[in-house]
């Protein structure tokens, strides 16, 4: 008995018993490693929880088979389902045991078993990773020279490294954009960074190493949102995808788009990580470009109409809010269609592009200054009471009136000025300050109406 229970715990092959009922009642350490799990949390599992569940055909029965004496042996290849790793073919074999006068018998027959009295304990289980053929060996071979083709094609940086920051792989994309030139072979890289513990044991995650030449290519805030964010996430969830950045050797900086892959090995076992960076310099300028062409106004530069509309809706939530003071102003160029008519069309578009210059330089950084349409202008004033709304209109009342504008003269604006007031909507706020430019238009023009 003992020593069937040392042959057990020392057998070169990865072993299971099993019961009568299928259920295991020990593994040994070979086996608990395969699958990446602790021997314990294996006992009372059956071999169809070991085995991909799309690949467990038949092997329970061909084993109750070999428990039952219909069979002598049997050997079949199962899928096996390993913790945090992909699942690996194995070879699955098991031979029939019984206990008797203090013996264990493998692959005893029915007969013997009756004459001598021996007892049915179950069977023994072995698994035998399959190793690929020479031919096999010989296709993987073909497959990854194919597939290091494929990523020394593509415009992508991709680089693998394991978890102490030893390179061990960098595409032709990473070499030209770090300037590593092919005498200098990726084996130059290796070593460098070199946090190995002395037996070889893995380092704990949180010594975890970027590789250099990344190590040294991320700005500041991406190598904290590396160290940070995306390592714990890909060790937790196998991947992570956001935006980082990288420099090259003249520190020229480029965004990317990062993904990161965390590789187990088949005990479980973090083994390398592997990144892919895509240069997003041309999304993030149309993007830009994108946001420009939305928000702005072609003519004169400043925010349009739906930037206003946003820009409003957050202050009025900040009235809400905090209880901030204010202010809003719509104006208007006076007989504009006159001016249109007399000088021309053209001329009319300079004036409001020396208008919207002469405006925004009376007006503070926060103050949010946009075309709502026409010749017709609105104003937020952030941090700004009633005085301050008032006197400000006054101020570019006056500043129109009195500077000439070039190739037209003098022209004048007229100005409906309010507060943002509690419960009011930006529906309700802008009703209000429209009726007081209404107001002023109909009260002569060149002139400033406050509505409380
Ligand atoms: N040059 C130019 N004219 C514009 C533009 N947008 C609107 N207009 C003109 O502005 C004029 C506005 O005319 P109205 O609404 O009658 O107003 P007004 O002539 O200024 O009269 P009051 O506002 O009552 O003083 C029209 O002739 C429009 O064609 C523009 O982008 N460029």
């Amino acid at each position: 008995m003992k020593e069937y229970q040392a042959i057990f715990e020392q057998a070169p092959v990865a072993l299971a018993e099993i019961d009568t009922n299928g259920q295991i009642q020990q593994v040994n350490a070979r086996l608990a490693e395969m699958l990446g799990r602790e021997a314990a949390e294996l006992i009372g599992k059956t071999l169809g929880e070991l085995t991909r569940s799309d690949a467990t055909d038949g092997l329970e029965e061909r084993v109750q088979e070999i428990i039952s004496g219909k069979r002598q042996s049997w050997t079949g290849r199962y899928l096996l389902h390993r913790l945090n790793n992909s699942p690996h073919w194995v070879e699955i074999s098991a031979t029939r045991l019984t206990y008797g006068r203090n013996q264990i018998h493998a692959n005893a027959s029915e007969s013997k078993e009756s004459q001598s009295g021996n007892q049915l304990t179950g069977a023994v289980v072995s698994f035998q990773k399959l190793d690929a053929t020479p031919e096999e060996q010989l296709d993987l071979e073909d497959n990854l020279r194919r597939l290091v083709t494929i990523l020394d094609s593509t415009p992508d940086i991709v680089a693998m490294n394991t978890p102490e920051g030893e390179t061990l792989y960098l595409n032709a994309s990473g070499k030209r954009y770090f300037d590593i030139h092919d005498d200098q072979s990726q084996l130059s890289l290796e070593g460098q960074n070199r946090q190995c513990d002395p037996d070889g044991s893995q380092s704990p995650r949180e010594q975890l190493q970027v590789a250099p030449p990344l190590a040294q290519a991320y700005p500041d805030w991406a190598l904290k949102k590396i160290t940070g964010q995306a390592l714990p996430t890909a060790l937790r969830d196998g991947y992570w995808q956001g935006e980082t950045a990288i420099r090259d050797q003249q520190n020229n900086e480029t965004p990317v788009s990062q993904v990161l892959i965390a590789h187990y090995n088949e005990s479980g076992r973090l083994s390398h990580i592997s990144t892919i960076l895509r240069d997003v310099t041309e999304q993030k300028r149309l993007e830009k470009a994108l946001a420009y062409e939305a928000t702005t106004d072609h003519l004169t530069g400043i925010f349009n109409r739906q930037r206003f509309d946003t820009e409003l809706d957050q202050a009025i939530s900040r009235h809400n809010r905090y209880g901030n003071e204010i202010g809003l102003i719509m104006f208007d160029i006076d007989h504009f269609k006159v001016l249109n008519d007399t000088y021309g069309h053209d001329a009319g578009d300079r004036v409001l592009i020396e208008l919207t210059v002469r405006v925004t330089e009376n007006l503070r950084d926060p103050d949010v200054l946009a075309r709502w349409g026409g010749e017709e202008f609105v104003i937020i004033l952030p941090e700004t009471d009633a005085t301050g709304t008032q006197s400000l209109a006054e101020r570019l009342r006056l500043d129109v009136a009195e500077h000439p504008f070039t190739g037209v003269g003098h022209i004048t604006i007229s100005l409906g000025a309010t507060q943002i007031f509690d419960n009011d909507t930006p529906n309700s706020a802008l009703k209000r300050v429209d009726n007081a430019l209404y107001k002023a238009k109909r009260s002569g023009r060149n002139m400033v109406i406050y509505y409380p």
